[in-house]
């Protein structure tokens, strides 16, 4: 993703008299940003996200910067004449893959949610849970610049959602946005971004750090680089707060769902770095807050 896409003074009603859902509404989605959305039920987080995939248009106002987009519908349409690999080969060609590059790619992503199984089951057969990891996956294989997740987790094993904040980590660390809606408050939390509350059909800044070090769960990661080194600049985006207890010697604190690109990153530097110690932080209390 290159540029910002921008929502400028955006409005959505349904229906020529209908009540207006959003109304004014601003809002900048830089790259590699993970921006949360929230809201009590009806509010129109979802018609929010339709907006910002490109699946529906405003009824006033401007879109701008729309980048390669791919999206994670709160409700998966399942009837469709495909297995799932034939589906997701399908949509892989569609994204410009060959047909075997399209199935390889389809077929990692399947297992990497753990549905490799029912790669050849049809569509229309799928459990909630394993066309949910079908949705996702159709997502992921378009390599989009901006993802845009409707209580993408839902329905997921818990390995499954893990596995999907492990994959949009990585896809924001890769300067992919990611805008999402979930039910669960401690979904991604401590992750970097920005917090949106759809209220009164407008938009209100939250929090630049969504519940960031309030209620995630948290990594300790100690590592010792070379004399005078800088961290690599992807492991201080993913780190919440570095220190230098001692010259050469780092000491990061990083949500638990950023941990393994944190650890990617500074393996993988030249020269590498050598990992000292991680260890899980416990909690903070809520009440302190
Ligand atoms: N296609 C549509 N046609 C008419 N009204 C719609 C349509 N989609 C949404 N609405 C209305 O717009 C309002 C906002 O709905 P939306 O689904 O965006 O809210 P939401 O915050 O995502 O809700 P939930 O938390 O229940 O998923 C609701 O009153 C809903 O009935």
């Amino acid at each position: 993703m290159q540029r910002d896409l921008r929502l400028d003074d955006v409005g959505r009603r349904y229906g020529l008299r209908g009540p207006w859902v959003l109304r004014g509404v601003h809002l900048t989605v830089p790259p590699g940003t993970l921006t949360r959305i929230e809201g009590s039920n009806g509010t129109g987080k979802s018609t929010l996200l339709r907006l910002l995939a490109g699946i529906d248009a405003p009824t006033e106002g401007r879109i701008t910067g729309r980048p390669r987009t791919a999206y994670v519908p709160e409700r998966f349409p399942t009837a469709l004449p495909f297995t799932a690999l034939g589906y997701l080969t399908h949509l892989g060609k569609i994204h410009g893959l060959s047909h075997s590059a399209a199935k390889r790619a389809a077929g990692e992503w399947l297992d990497r949610f753990g549905a490799a199984l029912y790669a050849r089951t049809p569509m229309a057969q799928l459990s909630k849970g394993s066309s949910q990891k079908v949705a996702i996956v159709q997502a992921l294989l378009a390599e989009p610049e901006l993802l845009v997740l409707d209580e993408a987790w839902t329905g997921l094993d818990t390995d499954a959602r893990a596995e999907l904040e492990r994959a949009v980590a990585e896809r924001t660390a890769d300067g992919t946005a990611v805008v999402f809606v979930d039910h669960d408050p401690r979904r991604l939390a401590g992750a970097p971004g920005a917090t949106y509350t759809v209220r009164d059909a407008g938009l209100e800044l939250r929090g630049e750090r969504p519940s960031a070090e309030s209620d995630g769960p948290r990594v300790s990661v100690v590592v010792q680089g070379p004399k005078g080194g800088q961290l690599p600049a992807e492991a201080t985006r993913a780190a919440l707060s570095a220190e230098e207890p001692t010259p050469g010697t780092h000491r990061l604190t990083v949500p638990a769902s950023h941990s393994d690109i944190l650890l990617r990153a500074l393996l993988t530097a030249r020269p590498p770095w050598h990992v000292v110690s991680v260890r899980p932080l416990p909690n903070p209390d809520p009440e302190s807050h």
